[in-house]
């Protein structure tokens, strides 16, 4: 009998580059960026081809969840500590719930349009095929430092070997990494709970997965600290294998993105409404009304009478500011 294929949607994260639209009680899946629906929706929407969907989140974001995705199941993680932890957890639950499923693992927010169902199947056949951890290789088109990079293999069958896999590179590893024909990780996985269990078990996460299979689930948290999936387990797996997509994806990290995905209005990326005078190269993204007059290149966003202004090539660097907020509860 086939394995049923089961969804898992990450939406744990809180999204801090898109602030002031992302606040802590209002993470990035949670948004919509002039569609109709929240990201999170959008996600779930696009995996119902699954036999069953989870989302994966934190306690504090369950009914926003529940709200905005009804269809889904949602389970809760006792803390927040990063995709490593919440994988291996989800996994272990799912497991005991429906068995040695294939788990299809996507995170909540990202804009993504193409072939996905072929994509993400052609996934989850490799995954069971192989019993290895599969991860979904996007062509780059710049040297992005905030994205991991895969060296595919020899390819066969609509998939590779992964030779290896860096995870956020430097600028200039990058550089190398586009020219030398790597793949940027998508952040969509596929594996069997039990493949990415036994991976676990070699990797920083094993002091959790030991106590997972005791049932103590806050202690296997507490046995950790936060590590992303790609840090604690990818970089090292010597069964990983990547399939090659033609999606058109974007993840929407920081401000900067926006001007992939907005149409232009005199040369500015305009989310809300803007009047532009002599302005051009800028993001202005609003909940209400902005006016650029003789500035290029900045981001000026404005929501919920919060404003942030920054010059787009250092958008990134909003993460200082949500730094500050949070020390004084203000994010
Ligand atoms: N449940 C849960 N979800 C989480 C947590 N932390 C993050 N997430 C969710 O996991 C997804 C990915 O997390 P990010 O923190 O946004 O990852 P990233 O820095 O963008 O890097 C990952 O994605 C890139 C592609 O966008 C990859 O290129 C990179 O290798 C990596 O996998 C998002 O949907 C986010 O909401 C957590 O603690 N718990």
């Amino acid at each position: 009998m086939e394995r049923p294929i089961v969804a898992l949607v990450l939406a744990g994260g809180t999204g801090t580059r898109l602030y002031p639209a992302s606040r802590s009680d209002r993470p990035k899946q949670f948004l919509s960026f002039g569609e109709e629906e929240s990201l999170l929706a959008e996600t779930v929407n696009r995996v119902g081809f699954a036999d069953e969907t989870y989302v994966l989140t934190r306690e504090s974001f369950a009914d926003g969840v529940r709200t905005r995705a009804p269809s889904a199941a949602v389970l809760t993680e006792p803390e927040p500590k990063d995709t490593g932890p919440a994988l291996a957890y989800a996994a272990h639950r799912i497991r005991e719930q429906v068995g040695d499923c294939v788990l299809l693992c996507l995170p909540s927010d990202h804009r993504i349009s193409g072939p996905f169902e072929t994509v993400a199947r052609t996934a989850a056949r490799v995954a069971v095929e192989t019993e290895g951890l599969v991860t979904v290789g996007i062509e780059p088109d710049r040297p992005a430092t905030g994205y991991g990079y895969i060296k595919p293999g020899p390819s066969e069958n609509g998939f590779a070997p992964v030779e290896t896999f860096h995870e956020k590179p430097d600028r200039e590893t990058a550089e190398r990494y586009v020219r030398e024909g790597f793949y940027w990780n998508a952040g969509l996985f596929a594996w069997t709970p039990t493949a990415l269990l036994s991976a676990a078990a070699s990797s920083p996460l094993a002091p959790m997965v030991e106590r997972l299979d005791d049932g103590d689930h806050d202690a296997a948290f507490a046995a950790v600290d936060p590590v992303s999936i790609d840090y604690a387990v990818l970089e090292d797996a010597e069964n990983a294998f990547v399939v090659p997509a033609a999606l058109d994806w974007d993840d929407l990290g920081s401000w900067d993105a926006f001007e992939r995905i907005l149409d232009k209005q005199d040369g500015n990326a305009v989310l809300g409404e803007a009047v532009t005078i002599d302005a051009d190269g800028n993001v202005l993204a609003s909940d209400g009304h902005v006016s650029a007059v003789g500035v290029e290149d900045l981001v000026v966003a404005s929501f919920d009478n919060r404003t942030l202004v920054v010059p787009k090539d250092e958008a990134q660097r909003v993460r200082e500011v949500v730094s500050e907020l949070r020390d004084d509860e203000r994010f």
